[in-house]
């Protein structure tokens, strides 16, 4: 659905260039959820801007449904904004307005509606986002995820085929990140809408998204399906990212090792999340388990696991846990 191609983007500030951009290639495919995740600065506003040309890029295309969006002229890019919504992070509403007539606005300067439509439509959305009740309310009368879901209904008005989340969850706490998130999921799965969002959240990505692109310093560092990424993290950016959300495990720890232990890193996906991997390992063994740490958890509708541990016992032991490792599901990696 979208095609980036070999988007470059550079800011003049005083005497210096600043490159926001490098070289961006990455496709989005119909109905996805994709992430975009990165430090503050790595270029995830600005890439993500290019995307309903509020930014446009120096050289480089972007494709949406065939079409490059990057040189539409003024009309055109009315057209396109329309089937592009944006939600922002600060939610961006009309405080003089109320709920339904921030809804009403995108659909109102079309001058498309009649005044029944519109408000069919509104009275649509209002339901869609869980706000019928605040219909009549002013935005200074509504909690910041109360908020959000006006900028989300707003956005969607003019039946939009992508969505575009500019840190859609950072002002909310986090259960109303958690309850926007899904909210987000269900229009997705709902309407089959395209998803991009920006954040410097793992765990935003963990919970919605297909797919991810990692960007560092302007760049694609990495780009995949969030169960690969997450557990398999190649570029050092993504494990800081993921160390600092505590999904990935470092491998420090308060733990005293023992003479005879080996420390293992396992990691696994799917089905095999709920069964008894450790005691499995070490059944008819004398080999002993010990957690060091770990998580088991859902990267979108996939459980995983992934769990340090330091297993105990003689060489006999260890060599045949070490064995039965070698032909199960599970992805090890022997750290001391
Ligand atoms: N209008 C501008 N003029 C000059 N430099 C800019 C401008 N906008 C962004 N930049 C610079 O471009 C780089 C990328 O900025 P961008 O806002 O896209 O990053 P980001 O990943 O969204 O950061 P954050 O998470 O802090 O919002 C940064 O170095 C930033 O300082």
């Amino acid at each position: 659905m979208i095609r980036i191609e070999q988007l470059h983007k550079t800011y003049r500030a005083g005497q210096r260039d600043i490159i926001a951009l490098r070289d961006i290639n990455l496709d989005i495919a119909q109905g996805e959820v994709f992430g975009i995740i990165g430090r503050s600065g790595a270029g995830k506003s600005t890439l993500i801007r290019t995307l309903n040309v509020l930014e446009r890029p120096d050289s480089g295309r972007v494709l949406i449904d065939g079409e490059d969006i990057t040189g539409l002229g003024h009309e055109a890019l009315l057209g396109l904004r329309q089937r592009v919504g944006m939600v922002f992070q600060h939610f961006n509403l009309l405080n003089a307005k109320t709920v339904a007539q921030n809804i009403d606005w995108p659909l109102k300067i079309t001058g498309r509606y009649s005044r029944e439509e519109r408000a069919a439509r509104v009275d649509e959305l209002l339901q869609l986002v869980g706000l019928d009740a605040h219909r009549d309310q002013y935005p200074s009368q509504l909690s910041g995820g109360q908020k959000q879901r006006v900028g989300i209904a707003r956005a969607l008005a003019n039946h939009p085929r992508l969505l575009l989340c500019d840190e859609a969850t950072s002002a909310l706490d986090p259960e109303t990140t958690q309850s926007i998130l899904r909210l987000l999921l269900e229009i997705n799965r709902k309407l089959g809408l395209t998803i991009v969002l920006i954040t410097h959240e793992m765990e935003v990505i963990r919970s919605i998204c297909d797919r991810v692109a990692v960007l560092d310093g302007g760049a694609v560092a990495e780009q995949g399906r969030v169960v690969d990424i997450f557990l398999r993290p190649q570029h050092a950016v993504t494990r800081s990212l993921l160390t600092q959300s505590h999904a990935w495990d470092a491998g420090e720890s308060l733990y005293q090792r023992r003479p005879d232990g080996k420390l293992v890193r396992l990691t696994y996906a799917g089905d095999i999340a709920a069964q008894p991997i450790l005691s499995q390992l070490t059944a008819a063994t004398s080999a002993l388990a010990t957690i060091v740490r770990g998580t088991v958890s859902r990267i979108k509708d996939t459980p995983y696991g992934q769990l340090l541990v330091e297993f105990s016992g003689d060489a006999d032991a260890l060599a045949q846990v070490l064995d039965r490792l070698q032909t199960s599901d599970i992805e090890h990696e022997v750290l001391a």
